[in-house]
């Protein structure tokens, strides 16, 4: 047997797999024999580890993403045991207007995306640190990056521009989104699962550290709510969502903040973590009694609903809503504040189904509203399977 590895660096964890495939499996599904993220990265980072029908959790204690990989390696090594890995997948967050499907990297691509650290700070750099890391520990495997943008190239040009002179959209400054292996795994399954489903409009809302919302039509983005950067649009963890330029400014002009300063503000200090001064943490947000905590719930509740509105109104019209992402797949009270006043779309839920762990349809309405775990390490190891034919 062989194996792939999956790497997905986000802004706050690293999830992985580990799947196994026998000799001769052509591109057919690869099996997952283990899972696990490294959750919290900061001051408190734990390593979740499932195999076998167990779950392990290790405290890390004080983990960065480089620590929590090297942690990730030295636990999957007795699980591989004597198969060879050889493919490792990586989420790469940024792929710009080159890549539109999955590429075997080499020195030369990755100086490209080095050269887009700067439009996803957060991820591109974990991205790529992962993909060295990896070619080191494994020199004979090959290393497939999978690319967030790759699935919003559908986007029309309405939906990819900026209204900046022309010149602007064709030196890159567009909006490219990202999730997209998320959404490019949810669309497939709810398409398979549903056959009504079919060549749907399916509004798909990813809510976890980093939140974003895509409208999608016969499994192709049509719309989403994150632009040139995967700091536009919805409130995140720590990051602003959408934000009038002119308060950038404003803050050159009268703090003297250089850009720096002001990326350092736009993606690690705002968002749910800057609005309650307490956490970027939607666990701890609902749990707190702070008026600032409610504030900030509040804030995101608001930002979600008006995406649906607009993107309902880009798909002309919706047939399904559909929560993913840490928050999305298990806070109900967010779902259930968003799809409140949601009437006049359609959307209604059932308030057992769901607040009911695992339950995953829970609309009533004529639009099905469904509560899906996304599987972006699946799309990334499918990706890896087929290079290896
Ligand atoms: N039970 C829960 N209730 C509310 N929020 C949750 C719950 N479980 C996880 N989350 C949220 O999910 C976020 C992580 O989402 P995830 O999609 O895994 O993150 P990342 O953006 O790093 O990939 C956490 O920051 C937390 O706010
Ligand atoms: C693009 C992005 O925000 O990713 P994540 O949610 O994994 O941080
Ligand atoms: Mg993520």
């Amino acid at each position: 047997m062989s194996a792939i590895l999956t790497l997905n660096a986000g802004s706050s964890s690293i999830k992985f797999s580990v799947y196994l495939r026998g000799e001769g499996d052509g591109g057919g599904e690869p099996e997952e024999v283990a899972v696990g993220q490294i959750d919290g990265l900061g001051p408190d980072a734990k390593l979740i580890l499932k195999h076998d029908g167990t779950k392990a959790v290790t405290d890390l204690g004080q983990a960065d993403h480089k620590a929590g990989l090297k942690a990730i390696l030295d636990a999957i090594q007795p699980i591989l045991g004597d198969n060879a890995v050889t493919g490792v997948g990586h989420r790469v967050v940024h792929g710009g207007t080159g890549h539109l499907a999955p590429a075997v990297l080499n020195d030369e691509i990755l100086t490209e995306l080095a050269g887009l650290e700067p439009l996803a700070p957060l991820h591109q750099p974990h991205n790529l640190a992962g993909i060295r890391a990896a070619m080191e520990a494994f020199p004979d495997a090959i290393q497939v990056g999978c690319f967030d943008t790759a699935f919003h190239r559908s986007h029309p040009f309405v939906n990819d521009t900026y209204a900046l002179p022309r010149k602007f959209f064709e030196e890159g400054v567009r909006r490219y989104g990202f999730h997209g292996l998320s959404y490019d795994y949810v669309s497939g399954y709810v398409e398979e699962t549903y056959p009504d489903l079919q060549d749907a409009r399916v509004v798909i809302a990813h809510l976890g550290n980093g939140a974003s919302m895509c409208c999608v039509k016969g499994r192709r983005s049509i719309a989403s709510s994150m632009g040139f950067s995967a700091v536009d649009g919805l409130p995140m963890g720590t990051r602003t969502g959408q934000i009038d330029p002119s308060v950038i400014l404003y803050l050159m002009d009268n703090h003297g903040m250089a850009s720096k300063d002001i990326s350092d503000l736009i993606y690690k200090q705002s968002g749910l973590l800057g609005m309650s001064g307490i956490s970027n943490d939607m666990r701890t947000l609902l749990e707190s009694d702070a008026e600032s905590a409610k504030e900030a719930v509040d804030y995101f509740v608001a930002r979600v609903k008006r995406e649906i509105g607009a993107l309902a109104a880009m798909g002309g019209g919706i047939d399904a809503l559909v929560f993913t992402g840490g928050i999305g797949e298990n806070a109900w009270q967010i779902r259930e504040r968003v799809c409140e006043g949601l009437e006049f779309l359609g959307v209604t839920i059932d308030a057992d189904a769901n607040q009911a762990r695992g339950t995953e349809s829970i609309g009533t309405g004529p639009v099905k509203v469904l509560v899906v775990q996304t599987d972006e390490e699946r799309v990334i190891a499918r990706a890896v399977a087929s290079h290896l034919g």
